[in-house]
């Protein structure tokens, strides 16, 4: 069997590690990515997460505006948005193959790594023998799978949202499970583009985490959109009958209902991709949920393998992969003062028509948490911006101390709030009062000077 040596191994394309392996290249250290997958060159985010899905959102909210009546002329605005996401995503893929392929420093293995002792891993591949890898240093970056709940039955119309991308026809009648991220997400493109979608969530409400005036506020919206709700319900059967899914949910209080779906997404989460690593010949400890056990360094238990991204238990971002890769570089490196606790205000953001974001506290975690709380919030048919683009739905929204002045958190529903609050996040890192950006120049008309008279309300 053939044998590599590296002074740094990466298993997985992930954000981090293919950050990651060009900078190490770059210190003149010989890397090598193990990746198991040619369609996954790139990792997650840019062929089954962040990209497709965007593409697709923001393609449904053009067929949304073109208003169509027919549903053939609906399934062609979603085939065409498909393809656009297709051409997209194989280009980015390409790029990033590329980036670290053609990277002098780096060698690209395709094929799927496991542990054979602390230092070791063997590679089997498809049309090749397996090679062995003894590295100095492995850093694991295989990411996250979803996690798929047992439900009794037996249907040929479950999907995930890795399978359900594939999918190149718009369904007339689509389930989902679940409503976090994808779920949401999902639930109000498929609207977007004509699709009588159905959310069945066991929680009683959606963004449990948000306060109520701004759960209220989405969930009306997604209903506006034609998405129906069923919360504090399970899926206890799925059957295919002639033309479809059959669905048998029960609520909280017992009552039993059937619903038919031409495709049903299970949209339940997702769990560590570890099960073909072989952790336990490495002697690397895992959490609980299966997750791999680091520090706030990253380091697991083994000193010489790290783990970034999902796969360490998250948050589960891109964004976060990233800078999981910052803290590892600071350790090398640097002067190893980054850790995971130093991570102040990280904003989040669900795609969803008008999109919601979010950092720090809300109002009650704010009240609970001893804060005297001043709240502002503006509905966006205040901004002129928000006019011209005729989006006006949806409100901006601010938790400030009133002591300090400082704001403690945002919930921003609608145009461009993806953008907006990653301005918040920094004023909130860099300790700014709410008079500060209540009195800053920003350009007109843009969404951003909202903020003006957002925190004018003060
Ligand atoms: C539908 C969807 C939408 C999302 N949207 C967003 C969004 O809008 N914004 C955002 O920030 N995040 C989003 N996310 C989350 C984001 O995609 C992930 O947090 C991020 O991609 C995780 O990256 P990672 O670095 O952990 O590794 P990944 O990108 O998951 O890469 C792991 C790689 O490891 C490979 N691998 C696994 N096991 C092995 C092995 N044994 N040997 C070799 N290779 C292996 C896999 O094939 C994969 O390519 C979304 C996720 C999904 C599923
Ligand atoms: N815009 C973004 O940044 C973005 C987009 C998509 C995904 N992501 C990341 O991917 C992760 C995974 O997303 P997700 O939506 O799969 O998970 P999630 O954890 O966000 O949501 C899962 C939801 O499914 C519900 N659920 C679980 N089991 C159920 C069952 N049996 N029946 C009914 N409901 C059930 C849960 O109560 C929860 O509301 C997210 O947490 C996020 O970190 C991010």
């Amino acid at each position: 069997m053939i044998t590599q040596e590296a002074d740094a191994l990466i298993i997985g394309f992930g954000k981090g590690g293919k950050t990651l392996a060009p900078f190490l290249a770059k210190q003149g250290w010989r890397v090598i990515v193990v990746e198991q997958s040619p369609a996954m060159y790139g990792g997650t985010c840019i062929n089954i997460g962040c990209i497709p899905t965007k593409s697709l959102v923001h393609g449904a909210e053009i067929a949304a505006s073109r208003g169509y009546v027919e549903f053939a002329e609906k399934e062609r605005a979603f085939e065409e948005a498909w393809r656009t996401k297709e051409e997209l995503v194989s280009f980015l893929r390409g790029k990033n193959h590329d980036n670290v392929a053609g990277h002098p420093g780096i060698r690209l293995i395709t094929g799927q790594a496991s542990f054979v002792s602390p230092h070791e891993v063997i590679v089997t591949m498809q049309e090749s023998e397996a090679i062995t890898i003894r590295a100095d240093r492995i850093f694991i970056n295989t990411g996250a799978v979803p996690a798929m709940p047992a439900v009794e039955g037996d249907s040929r119309r479950l999907y995930n949202s890795t399978t359900l991308l594939g999918l190149n026809k718009l369904p007339r009648r689509m389930a989902i499970i679940g409503s976090g991220f994808i779920g949401l997400e999902f639930a109000s493109m498929y609207a977007n583009f004509g699709t009588e979608v159905t959310v069945i969530e066991r929680g009683p409400e959606l963004l449990k985490r948000e306060d109520a005036d701004v759960r209220e506020a989405v969930r009306q919206a997604l209903e506006a959109l034609g998405v129906r709700f069923l919360f504090s319900s399970r899926v206890e059967r799925i059957r295919d009958d002639a033309s479809a899914a059959v669905l048998s949910i029960r609520d909280e209080a017992g009552d039993s209902r059937s619903l038919e779906a031409d495709v049903v997404l299970f949209a339940t989460g997702r769990q560590p991709n570890t099960a073909s690593l072989a952790l336990e010949r490495a002697g690397v400890r895992v959490t609980e949920k299966g997750f791999i056990a680091v520090d706030d360094t990253l380091r697991t238990n083994v000193p010489h393998i790290w783990a970034i991204g999902d796969v360490n238990g998250g948050p589960q971002f891109t964004y976060i992969s990233l800078d999981d890769y910052r803290i590892i570089r600071n350790h090398l490196f640097g002067d190893g003062s980054r850790s995971r606790q130093d991570r102040l205000h990280v904003p989040t953001s669900v795609f969803i028509t008008p999109v919601f974001a979010k950092v720090g506290m809300t109002e009650e975690e704010a009240a609970k948490a001893g804060f005297r709380v001043k709240v502002a919030k503006l509905p966006l048919t205040a901004s002129p911006r928000a006019r011209i683009l005729r989006q006006t739905t949806g409100f901006y929204k601010a938790v400030v101390d009133e002591e300090t002045g400082r704001i403690l958190g945002a919930a921003l529903f609608g145009e461009e709030a993806g953008e907006i609050i990653n301005a918040i996040a920094l004023a909130m890192d860099t300790e700014q009062t709410h008079e500060s950006l209540r009195d800053r120049i920003y350009t007109h008309p843009s969404m951003t000077e909202t903020l003006n008279d957002l925190f004018a309300q003060l």
